[in-house]
């Protein structure tokens, strides 16, 4: 029952609708008494031979009446109650999604998008059936329970009724008994599935890797482990659950055998009429539902309240990176002054940047190379504002980048990332994702700078081919064009190429940076790559080891320093000629 309380904000949101609801259930409840004692009215005029046509039609016409009015009321109260229950299925999806789009990256490294969608779903339907379903029963249950009772009671015998409802407090005793045990089964339920959830779509998304491995089958029988596991938490839930419905059965039983008994010697002793008897167990017939009612009820709470659990444990996650008050919404155009004294990922000790600095113009390019996980990345993470728990300061405009709105921060950036996403849909409409206003005219000069307008003209449906989901018809390179000529695009203040052309060939590299240089002569841009060629031009590049700066300099500086970039320059230019030397002879 706890789980009402846990809702109450919404239900005193839809208080108006509720009241409503319960009101047309007690009406349809106060319907549900009559029928009975007509039908009683009835048995004692048969037996006691008084029977007349005009009694006859009154009860049956009272008893159309009665017929109508229930189905209106009925409709009313499932219009008021469900619709409701509608409403806090979209305001819960939508917290969600809204909370989704707020988080950082730790988020997405601790939620699996499985499990996330899980929340998103399957949870949230739960939750809506205790708003739903939920209320109805319970309303309908003690409406229509106690209504029966006070009429046993009121039109029949109160000794009679007391007694026939006595064994009902055993359901109760059970409901307290079970219903812990209910909850923490529902909730490993509910936590299995989403494995299940984040199984399928780690296989289906690898499906590629899977195939070229020979793991189908390993892999299908992992699946089947999932599947095992959820069953057995499914089975645990509903055996515990199945313990209630044969026990309202029994105590029906009882509470039937104890009427015919003690209802049997009233009627003989003429404390009641027959017809009070069959008006009795009318009553308790009517109160069978009421009883079994209790049981789904149950079972409903239980899970929503499980679910409920898990959707607040992902809405009270938050996010590192905060808003803070007043704001700055413009973003200048000026100096990127980077200085980082000390930077760890959170939850780990070591410390993936320290002492690193470097400042930039609008209209210069920074290249950033180093060792694979010497920390390139992590300087990109900071910029972007993956992260704001630093030592240190970034400032864009002589203001820290933590005190600009962090969406107008992100809009003055174009990041291109290792691994980019597309959307399935066409080539256009990948290109102008973040400016879905642009021409046609714009979108070929930005595929022209990506050095990817020829590429599409060749296409049967150029620039309207469907991409497939996440890009699956187009090679690594184009992808990784596609993705330069997104940003380009929307010609932002700073952009960032994060080794975003590792799957083209070094003479398609040089080409694409000559016409980006040529395009962004008031744009800021970074590029980090392993393939040192890719930052020959820049006006400065660092070489990042261990989380710091170990050289920096222009490219010819570099050289004259004889370090890590001399010695990897050198390597990668006679890998090349070799390349190049191989493919002449072939
Ligand atoms: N999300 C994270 N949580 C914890 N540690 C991380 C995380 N991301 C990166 N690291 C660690 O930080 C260090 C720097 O990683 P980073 O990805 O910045 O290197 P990189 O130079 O970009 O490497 P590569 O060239 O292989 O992409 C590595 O030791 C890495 O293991």
């Amino acid at each position: 029952m706890g789980i009402f309380s846990r809702l109450s904000w919404f239900f005193k949101h839809q208080w108006k609708q509720y009241l409503i609801g319960v009101v047309a259930l007690i009406l349809v409840a106060i319907c549900n008494v009559i029928p009975p004692r007509i039908i009683g009215n009835v048995v004692d005029s048969v037996s006691n031979k008084n029977m007349t046509v005009r009694f006859l039609v009154i009860n049956m016409v009272t008893l159309f009446i009665v017929a109508i009015v229930q189905y209106l009321l009925r409709f009313l109260w499932q219009k008021m109650i469900y619709g409701s229950s509608y409403v806090l299925e979209r305001d819960l999806r939508s917290r969600l999604f809204h909370h989704f789009m707020k988080m950082d990256k730790t988020f997405y490294q601790k939620w699996r998008t499985g499990d996330l969608m899980a929340h998103a779903t399957n949870d949230i339907d739960a939750v809506r059936d205790v708003a739903g379903p939920g209320i109805l029963t319970l309303a309908d249950s003690l409406i229509t329970g106690l209504s029966m009772i006070l009429a046993m009671g009121m039109f029949v015998n109160w000794k009679m009724t007391l007694m026939a409802v006595l064994p009902l407090l055993l359901l109760a005793v059970m409901a307290n008994v079970l219903g812990n045990k209910i909850h923490v089964a529902f909730r490993d339920s509910q936590a299995a599935f989403s494995s299940i959830n984040n199984k399928t779509q780690e296989s289906v998304v690898g499906i590629k890797v899977l195939k070229a491995l020979g793991q189908e089958t390993e892999d299908e029988a992992d699946f089947d482990r999932y599947v095992d596991k959820n069953i057995k938490a499914n089975k645990r839930s509903y055996r515990l659950d199945a313990m209630f419905d044969p026990l309202t059965t029994l105590i029906m039983g009882i509470s039937y055998t104890l009427t015919i008994i003690f209802g049997g010697l009233a009627v003989l002793q003429q404390r009641i009429t027959i017809g009070q008897l069959v008006s009795f167990i009318t009553y308790m017939a009517e109160l069978m539902w009421p009883m079994y009612a209790v049981g789904s009820l149950f079972n409903l709470l239980e899970r929503g309240s499980a679910s409920y659990d898990r959707i607040s444990d992902l809405l009270n996650e938050k996010s590192s990176v905060v808003k803070t008050k007043d704001s700055f919404t413009t973003v200048p155009s000026g100096l990127l002054d980077f200085q980082i004294d000390s930077f760890s990922y959170p939850d780990d000790k070591k410390i993936a940047l320290h002492d690193v600095d470097f400042k930039l113009r609008p209209g210069q390019t920074l290249g950033i190379v180093g060792p694979t996980g010497g920390g390139k990345s992590t300087i990109i993470s900071l910029l972007m504002r993956d992260f704001d728990h630093y030592q240190g300061f970034i400032n864009v405009g002589k203001v820290d980048i933590r005190k600009y709105d962090l969406n107008s921060y992100l809009d003055t950036i174009g990041y291109v990332p290792q691994t980019n996403f597309l959307f399935s849909t066409d080539i256009r409409d990948n290109v102008r994702f973040a400016n879905i206003d642009a021409t046609q005219e714009e979108v070929e000069q930005a595929s022209f700078v990506a050095d990817l307008d020829a590429d599409i003209k060749q296409m049967p449906d150029g620039y309207d081919t469907q991409v497939g989901e996440l890009g699956v018809s187009l090679s690594g390179g184009q992808k990784q064009r596609l993705a330069i000529a997104r940003a380009i695009l929307s010609n932002p203040k700073l952009l960032i190429l994060d080794d975003s052309l590792s799957a083209v060939d070094s003479k398609t590299e040089r080409h694409i940076e000559s016409r980006i240089a040529k395009n962004r002569q008031q744009g800021t841009t970074i590029i980090a790559a392993s393939r040192l060629s890719s930052v020959e031009d820049a006006d400065e590049i660092i070489v990042v080891e261990d989380g710091t700066i170990v050289e920096k300099g222009t490219h010819q500086e570099l050289l004259h320093q004889a370090g890590w970039y001399a010695d990897t320059y050198n390597l990668q230019a006679r890998n090349e000629q070799l390349e190049g030397r191989l493919n002449n002879e072939k």
